[in-house]
């Protein structure tokens, strides 16, 4: 088997899972998979696709400028040039894009802030931090129309420590060494983002008043 088509296989994989799991609403989300660190090569979803479906035009090789590698009718992801950013900055082998209630949620909340870091808790440690007091922050930048403008803001928030990066009302880039990784990364940060709301509505609704506030 060729490297295209194991690495497309397995990004296919991902996407079917994550898909069975409802994580592509609407059309929403992408994905993508490093098939050649030089010259920069990935395999990228094809846009506007239902994510559901399974078809041999999911998925097309494009070059570090986001453009098509081979000659296509396909059109890659309206945010391949987040997923090149993410390549260009990062040691990362896999990228997944989702858009979900919970992360635009967290999005809104804590943009001004310009980031929200997580606390106390055990999945921390799926980001590869196992530190007593471990904590992970994940930048949040502007939804920019701009879809140049919005890659770039990307990627200027990502630093060696990043592992996802949220994009206001829009939703979660995260991504890891390979697709196990990235998977592994998008399951752990929307815990995390569950689990905050959750404990700050119950907060709010004063239920369970004993609860330590999160301190964000
Ligand atoms: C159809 S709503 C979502 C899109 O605007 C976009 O944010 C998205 O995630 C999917 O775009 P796509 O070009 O299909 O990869
Ligand atoms: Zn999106």
């Amino acid at each position: 088997m060729s490297i295209v088509a194991r690495k497309w296989h397995e990004l296919a994989e991902i996407k079917d899972e994550l898909a069975s799991r409802d994580l592509f609403p609407g059309t929403s989300g992408n994905l993508s998979i490093k098939v050649c660190d030089d010259p920069l090569t990935l395999l990228v979803s094809a846009s506007g696709k239902d994510k559901r479906k399974r078809t041999l035009e999911d998925f097309l090789l494009v070059d570090g400028e986001g453009r098509a590698v081979e000659a296509t009718a396909l059109k890659p992801s309206a945010e391949t040039g987040i997923h090149v950013e993410v390549y260009r900055k990062t040691d990362a082998g896999c990228c997944l894009h989702v858009h979900t209630v919970d992360n635009n949620v967290v999005s809104e909340l804590y943009a001004d802030q310009g980031a929200i870091t997580f606390r106390n808790q055990e999945l921390i440690k799926a980001f590869g931090i196992w530190e007593e007091d471990g904590e992970i922050t994940v930048p949040i930048v502007e939804n920019f129309a701009d879809l140049r403008t919005l890659a770039k803001e990307v990627g200027d928030v990502i630093t060696p420590g990043t592992k996802a990066v949220l994009i206001r009302n829009h939703g979660v880039t995260v991504w890891g060494k390979d697709g196990f990784e990235a998977k592994k990364h998008l399951e752990a940060f929307e815990f995390l983002c569950s689990y905050h709301l959750k404990m700050l509505m119950l907060q709010q609704s004063r239920v369970f008043s004993s609860t330590p506030i999160i301190h964000v």
